[in-house]
């Protein structure tokens, strides 16, 4: 190991009451919320069919013109307490709001630019509103913050001359005093969740990213902070060229899983997949037919892989220009809501469990209770699944947790296997078992 200034800070897991609240937390709502939800995809009569939020991207917008889009920022139907409600039902225990994405617009009244709400018809402190209805409703908020800013003109993609070393300075003060700015202003934060760091710019700049992770913590102790921030001396991003995670929890998996075959290790730390429920929209598309939409119960089964592995998930919506959401994310948020009412128990403060992997499903075990679940997805042909347990540990009982008063039959198969009996008919949603087990510790 090389000594590195600017690597990760400590080693393990945080185990104070803030990132043990984030661990137990595990499903999350993220909202991708700005301009970009005002073309929802389409510049010139012509759909993209990329990331929403990205259009300025794909249509090669000139900055000044999509600037413009501020004078139709009008979301006159927007109802904080409703998203909040509504959010709530559904068992989200936190949520992260974009702040300023990659188009540099800032949801807040900011004294640092005028790209902002404050400037446009619409002066609503959008940020204000959501952390005031999400708090009140007990979900903790989290703030995403886009360090790429294609709006602001000092923001560089790499540092090439003095000029771009001396507009970079300058971008970094007005990014250190956004940021100061939002936990003064919205001091009930929790957390940040950093986005537009790849670039050479920032690689260069790992010393500013640790600044930026300390400031943070000074300015609210217990402030967490995401991996995807971080570059140490030599530009490696998430990872220390020591290998070591930087941040407070890693945030590398976007839109994508750790394998139960691969990458175990992921288990060792704290973790958070974020996911679309279309293919690719973050931000508002008008159009969803531009890609794969997922089911509810493959929603669901993002979720209990990643708990299932250790980690957080934070399932995406992109509210509409005016302010509302749309019908297939409401539909969505009911028909999670529907099944965490029953099964939330080996969702919240779930953790991996460590057992042989099956292929019927996932298994996940209560951080604090040490309950056991078996979360069925696949149901076999044989209409029974095997559950095989370590050495000196067995399963005494089987519950549905639809109906804790129903036993499902358990029979032996080998030795530490035994077969768990599933009642007809096949199932219209994941279906979740609690195990009684002896001999756990
Ligand atoms: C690429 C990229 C960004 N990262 C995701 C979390 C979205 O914000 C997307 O625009």
């Amino acid at each position: 190991n090389e000594s590195l200034k600017y690597g990760s800070q400590y080693e393990g897991k945080r185990q104070d009451e803030a990132m043990q609240k984030f661990r137990e937390n595990r499903l999350g709502q993220f909202i991708h919320w700005g301009l970009y939800a005002i073309p929802g995809g389409k510049w010139d009569g012509k759909i993209y069919p990329g990331a929403a939020e990205w259009l300025q991207s794909w249509a090669d917008v000139p900055p000044e013109e999509w600037s413009k889009l501020i004078n139709q920022w009008n979301p006159d139907e927007f109802d904080a307490q409703e998203w909040a409600h509504m959010a709530k039902e559904a068992g989200f225990k936190y949520m992260t709001v974009t702040t300023k994405h990659h188009e540099g617009f800032c949801l807040w009244p900011s004294e640092y630019t005028d790209f902002d709400v404050a400037s446009a018809p619409n002066k609503t402190d959008i940020m204000g509103e959501l952390i005031d209805a999400y708090t009140k409703v007990g979900i903790d908020v989290y703030f995403y913050y886009s360090i790429l800013d294609w709006h602001h003109p000092d923001w560089r993609y790499d540092i090439k001359s003095e000029e771009d070393e001396q507009a970079f300075e300058r971008y970094k003060t007005y990014v250190d005093n956004q940021l100061t700015e939002l936990v003064e202003r919205y001091p009930e934060v929790k957390g940040f969740w950093f986005d537009g760091t790849w670039d050479k710019s920032v690689k260069k700049n790992g010393k500013w990213t640790l600044e930026i992770q300390q400031m943070l913590k000074s300015l609210k102790p217990g402030m967490i902070v995401n991996s995807r921030l971080r570059a140490d001396d030599h530009g490696s991003r998430h990872f220390d060229s020591n290998d070591k995670l930087m941040g407070d929890y890693e945030s590398g998996y976007e839109r994508r899983l750790p394998s139960f075959r691969e990458d175990t290790i992921v288990t060792t730390r704290d973790w958070e997949a974020v996911m679309t429920v279309p293919e690719n929209q973050w931000g508002y598309h008008q159009d969803w037919s531009v890609s794969h939409v997922k089911s509810t119960n493959e929603v669901l089964e993002w979720i209990t892989h990643s708990v299932a592995m250790g980690g957080n998930m934070l399932v995406n919506i992109g509210p509409k220009p005016d302010g509302t959401i749309r019908q297939q994310e409401k539909t969505l948020m009911k028909e999670i809501e529907q099944w965490m009412d029953i099964n939330g128990e080996a969702i919240y403060a779930g953790d991996y469990l460590g057992w042989e992997k099956q292929d019927w499903g996932y298994y996940i075990a209560d951080q604090k209770t040490n309950e056991v679940y078996a979360l069925v997805f696949n149901v076999p042909v044989t209409q029974k699944i095997t559950v095989a347990t370590p050495e000196g540990i067995s399963i005494e009982e089987a519950h549905p947790l639809k109906d804790e008063s129903e036993s499902l039959k358990i029979s032996e198969k080998g030795p530490n296997e035994v077969f768990i009996h599933l009642p007809q008919p096949m199932f219209e949603a994941p279906y979740v078992i609690k195990l009684k087990v002896s001999g756990k510790d």
